[in-house]
């Protein structure tokens, strides 16, 4: 295996520079060639594609799962901002398979690109066959195709392995400004590759290139070029207007050859977009992968785009004047976290009411008290007709109760009370600020939850950066007006679709809680109850009673699972 491992090397030179494309390129001083270990490398390959063809033990799995795939064919970024790495922690991120065919080795980092190798035609097909050949591929994103031999052979690999979708990033120019691909290529691009493209991502220096320098200043000069591209034969075409002169938004076009739709995002200023378009790109053939209409992958995937730079805006990577960014929204969100949300603290989950407190005699504190005496796991103050300042101080009281029995204390809506109290976290719903942005003020310590009644909240939730949802209504409930009930089966659709932990919450009670936990699905941790702890005489008892019927009904889930 030691000597398949060692890929480069100082002997042979694997490739000269492409002819057409030598002088856009900066030569990098003492590159080092690729070596040709090919030989052993493909005798493997074709044995074990020998061995799967022959209906061995890999085909004959019938439980196997499939997994949605891409495939990028794109170069590889030493800086892991772009290229391929970003492609692979794009599609890690939003849960799809990809694999990998090398077009080129760049040396490159946060100041430049330094070094350009391209990986020689004959071996890009071998990489693509290898893997066509024998993966179950979705679809192909392409990133720099730095030869019009390496487009040809995408063309032909296409017609061979037909793929259901292929996106196509024109990559041309780097962040910094380094030439990728250059004006040899435009022809191959305009004549081979847009007409088999299912959608081109070019950003405004692209367009303008790919359409003759034609001058694109403006979003009305985005829709014409969305429409000329259109013309040369993609499917779908997204001009991307990042940077476009004066604009308070980040503005995309997107043309499906019938609807122009600008899509609008709020710009985030940081000097950490090296890879966006990659990224752009990458998630949008994840998205189509797994299934997404055209359009609705775009969007995810602009979505997507944007928490990551807000994420990242202040990471720092590297001395130079563009960073990377952070795919997997770990670097804020997660690490650093001193307290972690415990899912299990979802158990019991007691969400207080004003009205019912008034109408039993019962002050907030009090309320909280007797809950947390009862068994409640977690309580949040959902408290929609008082005064700022008197919920402010029901906040720190009730923060006390909860600190001194290790219980935390989240509010319901109100971001500013959550933080003037400093208690442990917010609720928000669908109509409130969204969850990245609640996530940017709270910092990565405070605990996010989000209501979701669809398995796409669910994932814009995860994607937020929120800890937990709340799910419901299960059950009709009085407590909250003109509230969608979706039943045992709508909350089962939603746990299935989340990431996150999932509390079930509207019309339980100590009579239905059992059949809601008995669902079965391990990411359900509990229910959250108002009326049934609150709009009763005795909190203590009503909270005990409650308890006894959870902690029956997971004994009874945990002995049918042995
Ligand atoms: C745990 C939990 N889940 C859902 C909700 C409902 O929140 P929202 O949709 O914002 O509605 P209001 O509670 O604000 O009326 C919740 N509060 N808690
Ligand atoms: C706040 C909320 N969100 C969805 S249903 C609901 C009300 C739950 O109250 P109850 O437990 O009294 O039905
Ligand atoms: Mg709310």
């Amino acid at each position: 295996m030691a000597n398949e491992a060692h890929f480069l090397s100082t002997s042979l030179p694997f490739l000269s520079f492409n002819k057409a494309v030598l002088p856009e390129f900066r030569q990098s001083k003492g590159l080092s060639f690729l070596v040709n270990s090919r030989i052993s490398r493909s005798k493997q390959t074709r044995a074990s594609m020998e061995m799967r063809g022959s209906g061995g033990p890999m085909t004959s799995d019938h439980s196997a799962v499939k997994i949605p795939h891409v495939l990028t064919v794109a170069g590889s970024d030493s800086g892991a901002g772009a290229g391929i790495q970003a492609d692979l922690k794009a599609c890690a991120a939003r849960g799809v398979y990809c694999s990998t065919v090398i077009t080129a080795v760049t040396a490159q980092n946060t100041v430049g690109v330094q070094g350009v190798n391209i990986v020689p035609e004959d071996f890009v097909a071998e990489q693509m066959k290898s893997v066509l050949s024998d993966m179950d591929v979705d679809v192909v994103k392409t990133g720099m195709l730095p030869s019009i031999g390496i487009v040809k052979i995408l063309h032909q690999q296409l017609q061979v392995y037909p793929v259901r979708a292929l996106v196509v990033d024109p990559v041309m120019v780097s962040t910094s400004g380094d030439v990728l691909a250059g004006p040899s290529i435009l022809a191959v691009f305009r004549e081979e590759l847009l007409p088999m493209a299912d959608i081109v991502t070019p950003n405004l220096k692209e367009a303008s290139a790919l359409l003759d320098g034609v001058k694109i200043n403006t979003v009305s000069d985005m829709h014409s070029a969305a429409k000329l591209l259109h013309d040369m034969g993609p499917r779908n075409v997204l001009v991307k207007g990042g940077h476009l002169p004066d604009s308070l938004d980040a503005v995309d076009v997107f043309f499906d050859g019938e609807h122009l739709y600008e899509l609008r995002s709020s710009r985030i200023k940081t000097r950490n977009t090296h890879g966006t378009g990659c990224t752009l790109a990458s998630c949008i053939a994840a998205e189509l992968a797994k299934g997404s209409s055209m359009l609705k992958a775009v969007k995810a995937s602009k979505f997507f785009v944007e928490t990551a730079l807000d994420y990242s805006k202040d990471i720092s990577i590297g001395k130079g004047p563009q960073g990377p960014f952070d795919h997997l929204m770990n670097l804020k969100h997660n690490s650093g976290r001193q307290v972690r949300f415990n899912p299990s603290d979802l158990f019991l989950y007691a969400v207080t009411d004003s009205r019912m407190n008034r109408k039993w005699g019962h002050s907030i504190s009090d309320a909280v008290k007797d809950a947390v005496q009862g068994g409640a796991t977690i309580v949040q103050l959902r408290e929609k007709d008082i005064e700022t300042g008197d919920f402010l101080e029901a906040a720190k009281s009730c923060l006390q109760i909860c600190r001194a029995n290790g219980i935390p204390l989240l509010i319901n809506d109100r971001i500013d009370v959550a933080l003037a109290s400093d208690a442990d976290g917010v609720h928000i719903g669908q109509s409130d600020m969204p969850a990245h942005v609640a996530r940017s003020l709270l910092g990565p310590e405070k605990i996010i939850g989000v209501s979701c009644k669809t398995p796409e909240q669910a994932e814009q939730a995860w994607l937020g950066g929120a800890d937990y949802i709340g799910s419901g209504g299960v059950y009709p409930t009085n407590t909250k007006e003109n509230n969608r009930t979706i039943g045992l089966d709508g909350l089962k659709t939603v746990c299935l679709a989340s990431k996150l932990p999932v509390v079930a919450i509207g019309g339980i009670n100590i009579s239905n809680a059992h059949a809601v936990m008995e669902i079965g699905v391990p990411n359900l941790k509990g229910v959250a109850v108002v009326s049934a702890l609150f709009d009763r005489e005795c909190v203590l008892t009503e909270t005990r009673k409650l308890h006894a019927v959870l902690t029956e009904a997971t004994a009874a889930a945990a002995a049918a699972a042995k």
